[in-house]
């Protein structure tokens, strides 16, 4: 069977080979963006924003247009999950993410056999994109890992620490696993509807997996992530996936073991030599680096940059940031660190 993805740098990339290494930003399409901020005037809410095809196409489309980065990402956000879930989500302009805490006693009222069905238009924004984007370019689809899903869930918002999901993993754990499984599903149900409206690759985003500890993570970042990853590749053979589990740090061997993602996503915060030395022998690695650096530019992002390259870009290597891409980092910025990527040379 031909593999079109197969022309696409990034996706060679995540097959094992190396080479010139491709780029994107994780939030690349974003407020960032003079053209992003008119076209968010236009559209109404964020949500708004996210379920309109049209406008979700335009504004994947242009971070590609400027900067011509080897992939785009979908325009969605990780909280559509709990919308289709049917859990009130709303985001108030300067505060972030708002949602109706849900009653963990209640979670089985959550149903993810409608998810698909409810994010058809999410669906649509997919097809619009692979058939607008040039051959070469990747199409990323993503979703949150059930862990960090569930820290908004029930929350109700973005919190420093994760303290409410924390507690109840320990409090109601029947409940909590119950979440987790509900989010399993949906997240499966959901990627895979990626992949065959036209994904070449997914990454799911595990945010706040780096306040878990030993036994948490296991539970609620690992094991979750390694039944995404199966139901997923039962769906679709040999399907893309890239795990990016934040603040993981020492546990991104057993991460990567246990989970079977394809290549994984690093925060600023692993060391290159461990990331270099322990993380990709193992499979090819994303990242990572310091989104502060952009936002400061000159000599600190050449220098965060080319110490990037350095360690990484001899084996199946993505180069990205370690997180998104911060609202004030300044366009011309972004173009230094594209245009120093692309001319590397290993020395
Ligand atoms: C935790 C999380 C969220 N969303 C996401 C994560 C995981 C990655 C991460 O840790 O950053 C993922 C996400 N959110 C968005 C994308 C789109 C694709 C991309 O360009 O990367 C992706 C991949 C758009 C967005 N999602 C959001 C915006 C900004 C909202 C706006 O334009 O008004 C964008 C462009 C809103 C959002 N969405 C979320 C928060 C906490 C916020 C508010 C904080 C903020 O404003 O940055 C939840």
């Amino acid at each position: 069977m031909i593999d079109a993805s197969r022309t696409r740098r990034l996706i060679r990339t995540l097959d094992g080979e190396a080479g010139p290494p491709p780029i994107w930003m994780m939030r690349q399409a974003g407020r960032y963006l003079p053209e992003y901020r008119a076209t968010r005037a236009d559209a109404g809410s964020f949500l708004d924003l996210c379920f309109n095809p049209k406008l979700a196409t335009e504004v994947t489309l242009q971070p590609i247009r400027r900067f011509g980065f080897d992939a785009a990402i979908l325009f969605s956000d990780i909280l559509v999950i709990p919308h289709a879930l049917g859990q009130g989500v709303r985001f108030v302009e300067g505060e972030g993410p708002r949602l109706d805490p849900i009653d963990l006693d209640r979670v089985d009222e959550l149903d993810p056999t409608t998810v698909v069905e409810r994010l058809g238009a999410v669906l649509e924004t997919v097809g619009r994109v692979r058939a607008a984007l040039p051959a070469e370019t990747a199409l990323l689809g993503f979703c949150g890992a059930p862990w960090t899903v569930a820290t908004y869930m029930i929350a109700g918002r973005g919190t420093p620490d994760q303290m409410p999901a924390r507690r109840a993993m320990l409090t109601q754990p029947a409940a909590f696993d119950r979440l987790i499984e509900i989010l399993v599903e949906s997240s499966i149900a959901y990627l895979v509807a990626q992949l065959r409206a036209g994904a070449d690759a997914v990454q799911v985003f595990d945010s706040w997996s780096g306040t878990l500890d030993d036994i948490g993570f296991a539970r609620a970042a690992m094991e979750p992530m390694r039944r995404i990853v199966e139901g997923v590749r039962a769906e679709v053979p040999g399907a893309r996936i890239i795990g990016f589990p934040k603040g993981a740090g020492a546990h991104l061997p057993a991460y990567v073991a246990a989970t079977g993602v394809t290549a994984v996503g690093l925060d600023w915060g692993v060391p290159l030599a461990f990331a270099r030395d322990v993380v990709q022998p193992l499979c090819p690695v994303q990242g990572n680096l310091d989104p502060l650096r952009l936002v400061v530019g000159g000599a600190g992002l050449d220098e965060g940059v080319d110490a990037v390259l350095e360690a990484l870009a001899g084996r199946p290597f993505v180069f990205n940031l370690g997180h998104g891409i911060t609202p004030d980092a300044p366009v011309e910025h972004v173009g230094r660190m594209v245009d120093r990527v692309r001319a590397w040379q290993p020395g």
